[in-house]
């Protein structure tokens, strides 16, 4: 669609664009990246001819952009820029239909039934109708961004040319004229080209992507590009990591500020309480926690300082779990926002705390087991009798920092301990006589302090790893003997 060949570009006294090669293909959403002052104005201006051309070329459907004429061109190529060059008097409508211009036939260039039919669609999807009537100076930044994304629509060109169309744009106003281009990329094959500032709506949107630096391309690249964090942190000179989005397959960047907390020393000891009761066992931290879990609500990855293990009777009825453990935690204003929640039908009082310094590493693990349900996962599915008190919910604090690898490994490490524990007791699945591994409703947290250096390892190869599993093993035999005593009595 477009190409652009060794291009050199800039003002009448410096240069800013410096050998740029790019090609898009037809039907491509393509965004321009760069941090302020790379060059993203000054080659987006050579490419809509706003600046001229020092050295190289730009070929529109394989012909030089040069050789086309205005008339020509604007039934092509529709640019947004951030320079607006309408009159202010005139109406949202009637600066919409200006982009019918480039279609309009005869003398007169009257508006056709056709031109109307696309103004009318245009105002709809991008929003405008209920204000077509209105003076353009009479609306809000975002919306007059609409009414000019609705005019250069209204061109219906092959090409779109964005100079960061979503500027003026709160957040839903962002997705929705995004969502507005995709499909149209999508339904019509519209190529996008477009200038952005915001690197995750890049990364949700794009097809590919150039980095700009210091006039020059630094990559090009599909949306993995944003995955190269090192590059990122040259170009824009801030702390990057790369996290991948929850629900699309593409990643998105957390910036780490400069400034760093601030954090008064402290004693890990001195850092919690543990409340326990009947209803609930609750373990309030003074600060978050870094955290991994499969609790109820507050599952996965995580920053929380509340950690609640909730008493259920026997025959709970678990259609609704989270919405029944956040009603607890509202009753018992435990913000359920900043909380990991688990449940069982253990009792509460039969809670085994251990707290320890290994190798200097200070833990304290907490467990609630009852081995009714013990499954050995290793064993054919089936489907099982009617669930009886049997969960073994553990909760493992460990003031250290870890790395996201090294959660997963200590993770490991603890379900490892777990395991052993059942087998040391010969803990059996009832269905096949085999030693359990679990029972069906295993909880299981681990949450760190992230004091210290990091650590990118916590499996059984070090210290910490293994003084998860010691402590786990312990706690774990300890409850489940509790369990055991008070099951045969
Ligand atoms: N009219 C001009 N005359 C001379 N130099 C200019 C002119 N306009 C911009 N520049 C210079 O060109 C360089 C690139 O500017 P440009 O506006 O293209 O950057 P940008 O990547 O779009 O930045 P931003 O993200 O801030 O919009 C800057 O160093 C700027 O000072």
């Amino acid at each position: 669609m477009i190409k652009i060949e060794d291009l050199v570009g800039g003002y009448a006294n410096t240069t800013i664009i410096n050998g740029v090669h790019l090609e898009i293909e037809q039907g491509e959403f393509f965004a321009l990246l760069g941090p302020n002052g790379s060059g993203k104005t000054t080659l987006f201006k050579l490419i809509t001819g706003q600046l001229p051309i020092k050295k190289g070329e730009i070929l529109l459907s394989g012909k030089p952009i040069s050789s086309f004429s205005k008339l020509e061109k604007a039934k092509k190529v529709a640019v947004l820029s951030q320079e607006v060059h309408v009159s202010f008097d005139f109406t949202v409508e009637e600066i919409i239909s200006l982009g019918r211009y480039p279609h309009q036939k005869g003398v007169l260039k009257q508006l056709s039934k056709k031109d109307w039919q696309v103004i009318k669609e245009v105002m709809e999807i991008t929003k405008v109708s209920h204000y077509r009537k209105t003076q353009f100076r009479m609306i809000s930044g975002g919306e007059k961004q609409r009414v000019l994304l609705a005019k250069a629509l209204a061109q219906e060109p092959e090409l779109l040319l964005l100079d960061e169309p979503t500027n003026h744009l709160d957040i839903k106003h962002t997705f929705q004229m995004l969502d507005l281009l995709k499909e149209r990329q999508q339904s019509m094959g519209l190529t996008i080209f477009a200038i952005l500032h915001d690197l995750n709506v890049a990364s949700l949107y794009a097809d590919r992507m150039a980095l700009l630096h210091n006039g020059a391309f630094l990559d090009v690249g599909g949306v993995n590009t944003l995955r190269k964090e090192g590059q990122l942190k040259k170009v824009y000179e801030v702390e990057v990591n790369t996290q991948s989005h929850p629900t699309v397959p593409k990643p998105q960047l957390l910036m780490t500020p400069n400034h760093s907390l601030h954090e008064e020393p402290f004693y890990f000891k001195d850092l919690y309480k543990i409340e326990q009761n009947d209803q609930y066992i609750h373990v309030q931290f003074d600060k978050p926690l870094r955290t991994i879990s499969n609790g109820v609500i507050g599952e996965g990855i995580q920053w929380v300082n509340h950690f609640c293990n909730f008493h259920v009777k026997k025959n709970y009825n678990c259609s609704h779990p989270k919405q029944d453990i956040r009603m607890w935690m509202e009753i018992h204003d435990i913000p359920y926002e900043q909380a990991v929640g688990m449940m069982t039908a253990v009792k509460l009082k039969d809670m085994v705390v251990i707290e320890k310094v290994i190798e200097g590493i200070a833990m304290l693990v907490i467990v609630t087991a009852g081995v009714g349900n013990a499954v050995d996962i290793t064993t054919e599915a089936k489907k099982r009798r009617k669930t009886q008190v049997g969960t073994i919910n553990t909760m493992v604090f460990v003031d250290a920092n870890f790395s996201d690898g090294a959660l997963v490994n200590g993770y490991m490490s603890a379900t490892e301990a777990k395991v052993k524990a059942l087998q040391e007791l010969q803990i059996k699945d009832p269905d096949s006589n085999t030693i359990a591994t679990g029972t069906s409703t295993d909880a299981l947290l681990l949450a760190l302090t992230q004091n210290g250096k990091q650590t990118p390892y916590a499996g059984s190869g070090t210290d910490v790893g293994k003084g998860i599993g010691q402590m786990v093993y312990d706690a774990t035999l300890k409850a489940i003997r509790k369990y055991l005593e008070r099951v045969k009595n």
